[in-house]
């Protein structure tokens, strides 16, 4: 198997909560890769880990053990502005329910990054129709949020992780709130856009989503063990 380059590598790593004299074991010390054009999971059950392994990958969270790289970068010795930085050029977020802005359209629900990233509306406008027509919503770029069914406005968020061209592209539980068909149009985005090239991770309950996967993983009880893939479509 070809090596794929890597993006993001926990060595060791985890993350402990301290709440009054009670420690909190979110996610024992953990090995983890994740690589560039790879669809990978991150299965398991509540309160395992999952969502802290993701705010790992997402620096939205230090590590309070091991070493956290992402994107070349050792997270653990970056400021928080440095952080901040690094999440708005490198990493798309994508949730369960979708944190699409309501006044906003979908369109200008997409444009939010690229104006905190401090680009000039021309471009802003160029790389916001190419990213709603990646997600076939073009058509629907002055509709707002309410006008959307679950699934399309998951397809705006989707365009709105993408338009910044980041390397990775992480996902909690995106298909939760979904219709078996929206389920499938979202997930195969999410595999297309690993096809071509970005790193993208998605944390489920569902244990069907490994159809899309290149490699999974299960974190039980805040450890992460590899999984083989029962269903991988090529
Ligand atoms: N900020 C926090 N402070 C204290 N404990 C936390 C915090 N965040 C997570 N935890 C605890 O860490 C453990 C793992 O939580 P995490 O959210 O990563 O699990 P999860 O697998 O994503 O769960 P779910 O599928 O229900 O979202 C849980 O016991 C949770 O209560």
């Amino acid at each position: 198997m070809n090596q794929k380059k890597l993006i993001a590598e926990l060595k060791g790593a985890g993350k402990e909560y301290k709440t009054g004299d009670q420690t909190i074991v979110a996610l024992q010390a953990s090995d983890f890769q994740l690589h560039e054009g790879e669809l990978t999971l991150i299965i398991g059950p509540s309160g395992s880990g999952k969502t802290t392994l993701l705010s790992l990958l997402g620096c939205v969270i230090y590590p309070s053990y091991g070493d956290l790289w992402v994107d070349g970068q050792h997270i653990n010795s970056l400021n928080a502005t440095k952080l901040a930085r690094l999440r708005l050029e490198t990493i798309g977020f994508v949730f369960q329910s979708f944190n699409l802005l309501a006044p906003l359209t979908a369109e200008e629900n997409v444009e939010l990054p690229l104006k905190l990233l401090g680009l000039d509306s021309s471009e802003r406008k160029k790389r916001v129709q190419k990213a709603l027509e990646t997600v076939g919503m073009i058509e629907r770029r002055k509709n707002l949020p309410k006008a959307l069914s679950g699934g399309q406005q998951q397809r705006i968020a989707i365009a709105r992780a993408l338009v910044t061209n980041p390397k990775m592209i992480l996902c909690d539980e995106p298909t939760a709130s979904l219709d078996k068909d929206s389920l499938g149009v979202v997930m195969k985005e999410l595999q297309t856009l690993a096809r071509q090239g970005k790193s993208v991770a998605v944390v489920t309950h569902d244990p069907r989503l490994q159809q899309y996967a290149d490699r999974a993983v299960e974190v039980k009880n805040g450890q992460v063990i590899p999984i083989e893939l029962t269903n991988v479509k090529g």
